[in-house]
């Protein structure tokens, strides 16, 4: 499987995640400068973290406007997988392959810690080695993950089995205390409708081996894999 990671000016883990996917997952990948106009030859689009633009006027503004993102919504369109993190997740509600928007975390405070996440669908390419209602552990780092949707957006993405992760207790709970920075619902991650684009604040790439503290990252990567060697079906 082909894996293509995009960098925008001011990313800063792409380098991670293409270690993670050549180096643990042992899958070929190649970065992807912003201004390219193709992502022909390529299984999965990863927009990796980071601060694109220097996060200038809304994080992923400037982004989304880049070349190659008209070359990810025509790839994400035909169905191939993109998987957006952090600043990736935010240029892709900037982008519309997403609904929602992100607003600053309401304590206005950058959190950079671990979280744990309850996974709410793992009918999905990016989650199908997990149960329903697992907990796993993952990092985040932003400023900006308050993810919010009006109401009838929200009633849609929940009805539609669109959240995909929400922060939770070690016990699995959603409570107002796990939830770092004010995500409606206690969102952490979602998909679109056909879910073949996945965003998620945490990083999956940082806790993909145990020297780094946790490896339930992998699991992310490691579905994706799955899903692909079945081709491209879910269920076991
Ligand atoms: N780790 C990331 O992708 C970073 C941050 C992001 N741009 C923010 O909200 O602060």
């Amino acid at each position: 499987m082909k894996f293509g990671v995009v960098v925008f000016p001011g990313s800063n883990c792409d380098a991670d995640v293409k270690y993670v996917l050549e180096e643990v997952m042992k899958q070929p990948t190649d970065y992807i400068w912003h201004q390219e106009t193709s992502v022909e030859g390529y299984d999965c689009i990863i927009l990796p973290g980071g601060f694109s633009y220097g996060d200038y006027l809304r994080t992923g503004a400037i982004a989304r406007f880049s070349p190659i993102m008209k070359a990810v919504e025509e790839f994400a369109d035909r169905g191939g997988l993109v998987l957006g993190i952090c600043n990736g997740f935010q240029i892709l509600l900037e982008a519309g392959l997403l609904p929602g928007a992100m607003k600053i975390n309401d304590d206005l405070q950058f959190h950079c810690h671990y979280t744990y996440l309850r996974v709410e669908n793992n009918r999905t390419p990016f989650t199908n080695l997990l149960q329903e209602k697992q907990v796993i552990r993952i990092p985040i780092a932003h400023g900006e993950g308050n993810f919010y949707a009006d109401e009838e957006t929200l009633r849609e993405l929940e009805e539609n089995g669109q959240v995909v992760f929400r922060y939770c207790t070690p016990e699995g709970e959603i409570t107002p205390e796990a939830n770092p920075n004010g995500s409606v619902n206690n969102i952490a991650g979602i998909c679109n409708k056909d879910r073949n684009i996945l965003g998620m604040m945490p990083h999956p790439e940082r806790c993909a081996e145990e020297i780094l503290g946790g490896t339930d990252g992998s699991l992310i990567f490691a579905s994706i894999l799955e899903w692909w060697e079945r081709g491209g079906k879910l269920g076991r």
